[in-house]
């Protein structure tokens, strides 16, 4: 199979040639970059010495099975229809393809859509909730860090109508990796080190997305409090849900539609009773980890979720999809455990 990478040079851009360097199925690597082309990818990255990555080219993407574009938002969606065209499958790490409709990405992203006619061809690649549809797909959002986490824990909850749909808080955290190696001023050491902090308070643009395949899995309109935080850390994305469960309805009723949900998954793990999420759990892998339990004196479930937000939350849940839509074994290049302690 020959794989292209454009944005190799990003912190997903890196994960994804980790990972495809080890892919039993990947023959020919195209590495693009729009600032760099004609360097030696070692010396972007001089951890690769020696492992024979080459030379980074321009964004002339040659022939191609499949092309992940690792690319800031608004980029990929103007370029996607000329990759189709060519029988390019594309993957999209970025959030172009990921809202269907064009007006809710105008408002939270503030640009108009570069290709909104290609909305309705894109499909949502979470694996673990959408398999089928992903199998054999040309165009594939892959979802946001945050909603990954968020709908792994929430969505089969949702669809067997466990939980109200008019209280649902999610409280995350991540690593400083996940705003990029071209994040701005606020990840600057002296500004994360030592410090915690909330932003986009009310107005972050993955809110959109959650609400969206909440929505979906409810089957009604639904809106959340979703607030994210940087932790002074480099990978891993911890997030805390408050809901509230319907009349009647137990901890063991929750914790049975995720184990229905979840048991024959190699990636998605409940954790045993009285165990709860840790970032280093997932750290490195493509593990997700779940974990709740019911505050019988507020009547809410309280559930933990964790992920790498580089991998399961990024390059490794594309890999996954490009797995499913080439029909290989869906594990294939990303099975492992955490990297622990
Ligand atoms: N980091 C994470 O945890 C996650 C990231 N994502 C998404 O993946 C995509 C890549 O993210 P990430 O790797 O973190 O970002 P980075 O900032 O680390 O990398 C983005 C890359 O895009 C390339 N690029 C091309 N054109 C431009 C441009 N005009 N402005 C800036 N960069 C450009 C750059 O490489 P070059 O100059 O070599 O072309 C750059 O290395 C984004 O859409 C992001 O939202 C999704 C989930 C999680
Ligand atoms: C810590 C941090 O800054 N994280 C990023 C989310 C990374 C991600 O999933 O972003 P995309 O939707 O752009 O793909 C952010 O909040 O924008």
């Amino acid at each position: 199979m020959k794989v292209g990478v454009l944005g190799a040079t990003g912190y997903a851009g890196q994960e994804l040639v980790r990972l495809l360097k080890r892919h039993e199925e990947v023959g020919d690597l195209y590495l693009a970059s729009s600032s760099v082309a004609g360097e030696d990818y070692e010396s972007v990255y001089p951890h690769w010495s020696g492992q024979r990555v080459g030379i980074l080219q321009d964004e002339n993407v040659p022939d191609l099975d499949v092309l992940f574009c690792a690319l800031p938002h608004g980029l990929t969606a103007a370029r996607t229809s000329a990759f189709l065209a060519r029988n390019i499958k594309v993957i999209d790490l970025g959030a172009d393809f990921r809202l269907n409709s064009a007006q809710v990405y105008e408002e939270w992203y503030k640009v108009k859509h570069p290709a909104s006619e290609l909305l309705k061809d894109a499909v949502y690649g979470l694996p673990e909730l959408y398999r089928e549809q992903i199998r054999g797909q040309s165009l594939i959002a892959n979802p946001g860090c945050y909603p990954t986490a968020t709908l792994l824990a929430l969505v089969p909850l949702l669809r067997h109508n466990l939980l109200q749909t008019n209280y649902l808080i999610i409280d995350a955290k991540s690593g400083v990796s996940g705003a990029g190696r071209g994040g701005g001023l606020g990840t600057h050491y002296a500004e994360v080190n030592e410090n915690f902090k909330a932003y986009g308070v009310g107005n972050h643009r993955h809110t959109p997305e959650i609400e969206q395949e909440l929505s979906r899995a409810a089957k009604v309109p639904l809106t959340v409090n979703f607030t994210p935080h940087l932790v002074p850390m480099t990978r891993g994305m911890l997030v805390t849900i408050y809901a509230a469960v319907q009349p009647g309805i137990q901890e063991e009723d929750l914790r049975e539609c995720w184990k229905e949900q979840y048991e024959r998954e190699e990636f998605v793990h409940v954790l045993p009773l009285g165990a709860w999420p840790q970032t280093k759990f997932a750290s490195g892998s493509n593990n997700a980890f779940l974990q709740l339990t019911v505050d019988q004196r507020t009547g809410n479930v309280i559930i933990v979720a964790t992920i790498d937000n580089l991998m399961k939350g990024a390059a490794g849940q594309a890999i996954q999809n490009m797995n499913l839509a080439m029909g290989y074994p869906e594990s294939q290049g990303i099975s492992g455990t955490a990297l622990w302690p």
